[in-house]
């Protein structure tokens, strides 16, 4: 495999939100994303949290959500991504489409086109989500300079089924933007390494830290390979989370367990 095809280095904007501040959300965001796209390790692929313009301001979402037509943060994004020549995951904002709200990842390539949109199928109840948002209707699937992408969201993880289905459709990295608070810091980075080993995939999750009302968002971002191995992990504070991923390492772990060969589809609902 070209070596220049091979590798890749992802690094996780790890940050706290202002709950109901875009604005605030977006200088911090963008400054951060800036330093990480100026780092002598230059990055290929920045990853951002799940709602990062508003936080959980449920109530106020309606005021405060991106519209497609203002196009402001999307229009910003692909600025970024075309200055810097690097690739973004955009985690998810809440946005307004045809009068509804969504949480939905954008992704854009080094040219700065948005190539990729994916709303959160998974609503959590215990963050009001289904009361206020609508469900996305189609898995995100997208390609990055041939890397075979596809995206969850946070509370997405607890359903194995939805990284089977992108893992049978040829996904080999999953990007994950996150709020997962505490206490349940355990079950985030089981639940993470679980669906990068049970799909033989790169795992790469970008959780928020801080705090929102009675929540502690618990960090600890991050990267793991198809065996199950922690390539990097941050902890509980603000922080650019790096590290390579070996895509040679799929097909590897692939071929040494074929998972996907021994399969028996006939038996499962
Ligand atoms: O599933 C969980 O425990 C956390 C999920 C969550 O916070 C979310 O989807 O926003």
């Amino acid at each position: 495999m070209d070596k220049r095809m091979r590798y890749r280095r992802i690094s996780l904007i790890q940050c706290d939100i202002e709950l109901g501040e875009p604005a605030i959300n977006e200088r911090k965001l963008t400054e951060m994303l800036q330093s990480a796209a100026e780092a002598p390790e230059k990055p290929d692929i920045i990853v951002l949290p799940e709602m990062w313009n508003t936080g959980y301001a449920m109530d106020r979402l309606t005021a405060l959500a991106e519209r497609d037509e203002r196009c402001g943060i999307r229009r910003r994004m692909s600025e970024l991504a075309a200055r810097h020549q690097v690739q973004i995951v955009a985690g998810s904002i809440a946005e307004q489409r045809n009068g509804k709200l969504y949480n939905t990842m954008y992704a854009y390539n080094r040219k700065g086109e948005e190539i990729a949109s994916y709303s959160k199928i998974h609503l959590f109840r215990l963050m009001e989500e289904d009361k206020y948002l609508e469900q996305g209707k189609a898995l995100g699937r997208f390609e990055l300079e041939g890397l075979s992408c596809g995206g969850a969201i946070c509370y997405d993880i607890r359903f194995p089924e939805l990284s089977r289905s992108l893992a049978l459709q040829g996904v080999h990295t999953m990007f994950v933007p996150a709020q997962w608070p505490h206490p349940r810091l355990n079950h985030w980075r089981s639940l993470l390494i679980a669906r990068a080993i049970e799909n033989q995939m790169y795992v790469a999750a970008c959780n928020r830290v801080g705090d929102s009302g009675s929540q502690a968002f618990c960090g600890h971002s991050l990267i793991i390979d198809p065996w199950g191995e922690i390539i990097a992990e941050g902890g509980e504070e603000e922080e650019i989370v790096s590290g390579v991923i070996d895509l040679s390492l799929v097909h590897e772990v692939r071929s040494r367990i074929p998972v996907f060969s021994d399969r028996q589809p006939q038996y499962y609902d």
